[in-house]
């Protein structure tokens, strides 16, 4: 039985989230958009190919003209404009038009990049999010922010630009590997952190089934997260404001996903810069050292890294970092902090003390289970 949620604002756009056990019935879900008579383009990349693409192709080959598709090589580095720049020669080669379709296959790098492409091209197309990681199907695949790096400085170019549809299938959670999904892992906790208590208690509750991979708690974390995510998108769909939430922990995540090179998957970086930031708040008074190690044993049950020692990180640089991301309004850095577990605020007031002294107490902690 499929899952299904609505996301909507206004009348002014609309599309719904399918979570399924298998792409069996994606072939149903995509007609709702008339593309018949279309042209779609699968977009995807090179390890998720071999593995999805011939079943997904069955599916899309149903509900079209024609079906191409366009594979490049996986991995965050190529989440940038050549990539970028070859769909579009790709789809000018094919004469693809304004009411096709393209269908973002993988992770959050082709989501992200496909997305973008997908605003882009001819002023802007449709795109189907066809999420296969854990992270994507939780986070990246919902709420239309699309985009590449640019010089290594993360999502620097991009869009919002709403997919059409969203379907995803938990039997692809099944051939991740252990980092990826718990990177997804990473952002799920964010959720929970951010929005509600008590799905945080449950996921720390169910981290057993959760390491397992057993695929009817994956749906569920990927329904409440969804919807915590969807809940805050419908209302600020641009960032003007509350969706800033959703960057906890990505302030001093992002560069240290910069400074790593993109060694560390992106939610390892978000769960490290989720600590940093539960630090600040409880040494602000906000929420208790106690719960900021119960946060730290909760990412380190699910694989996720609660230190930076040994990682060659200059407090310094990472600070340094940050100013040249998205983070800055005005002169001043945007935080988010949490006021208590499960509520989170924007904060203008960090200073570079506070940031360099959590970046140091993340570096004196140890990886070791
Ligand atoms: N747009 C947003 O709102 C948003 C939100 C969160 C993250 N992001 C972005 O998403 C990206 C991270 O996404 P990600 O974690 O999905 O990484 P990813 O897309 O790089 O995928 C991780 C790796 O897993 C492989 N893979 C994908 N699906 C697989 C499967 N089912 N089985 C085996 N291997 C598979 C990929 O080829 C890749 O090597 C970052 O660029 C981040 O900035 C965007
Ligand atoms: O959807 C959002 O908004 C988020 O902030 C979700 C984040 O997990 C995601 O990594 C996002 O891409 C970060 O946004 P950015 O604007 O800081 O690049
Ligand atoms: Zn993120």
């Amino acid at each position: 039985m499929a899952e299904r949620l609505n996301v909507r604002r206004d009348g002014n756009w609309i599309y719904d989230i399918v979570v399924e056990s298998s792409y069996e019935r994606l072939g149903e879900e995509i007609p709702a958009l008339d593309t018949g008579k279309r042209k779609i383009c699968i977009v995807t990349d090179s390890n998720v190919a071999p593995l999805y693409l011939e079943e997904v192709k069955e599916q899309v080959s149903k509900c079209c003209k024609k079906v191409e598709t366009f594979i490049f090589p996986a991995g965050e580095k190529n989440k940038n404009l050549d990539t970028v720049r070859t769909l579009y020669e790709f789809l000018i080669q094919k004469h693809f038009d304004r009411k096709d379709v393209l269908v973002a296959l993988g992770g959050g790098v082709v989501g992200d990049l496909c997305g973008f492409a997908g605003a882009t091209y001819l002023r802007g197309i449709r795109f189907i999010q066809v999420p296969t990681t854990l992270l994507s199907q939780v986070d990246s695949s919902i709420g239309g922010k699309t985009g590449v790096d640019f010089d290594s400085y993360k999502n620097m170019v991009g869009a919002f630009h709403m997919p059409s549809l969203v379907y995803a299938s938990t039997s692809s959670l099944l051939t991740l590997s252990a980092e990826q999904f718990a990177s997804g892992m990473g952002e799920i906790v964010k959720h929970g952190l951010i929005k509600n208590r008590d799905y945080y208690q449950w996921i720390c509750e169910h981290a057993d089934a959760i390491r397992e991979r057993d695929l009817k708690v994956c749906e569920q974390l990927i329904l409440v997260s969804c919807q915590i995510k969807r809940d805050v998108v419908e209302k600020d769909p641009t960032e003007q404001g509350e969706r800033a939430l959703l960057n906890f922990g990505h302030t001093l995540g992002h560069a240290i996903e910069k400074l790593m090179n993109f060694k560390l998957a992106h939610g390892q970086c978000v769960a490290l810069g989720c600590l940093a930031a539960a630090h600040i708040s409880a040494k602000r008074g906000m929420i208790t050292d106690a719960e900021v190690d119960q946060m730290r044993k909760a990412f380190a049950t699910f694989d996720l890294p609660v230190s930076t020692s040994g990682y060659g990180l200059d407090p310094k640089e990472v600070i340094q970092a940050t100013k040249n991301d998205k983070k800055m309004e005005a002169g001043a850095i945007k935080f988010v902090l949490l006021r208590q577990v499960g509520e989170a605020y924007i904060d203008r007031t960090v200073t570079e003390a506070e940031m360099e002294e959590a970046l140091e107490w993340l570096a004196g902690g140890t990886n070791e289970r």
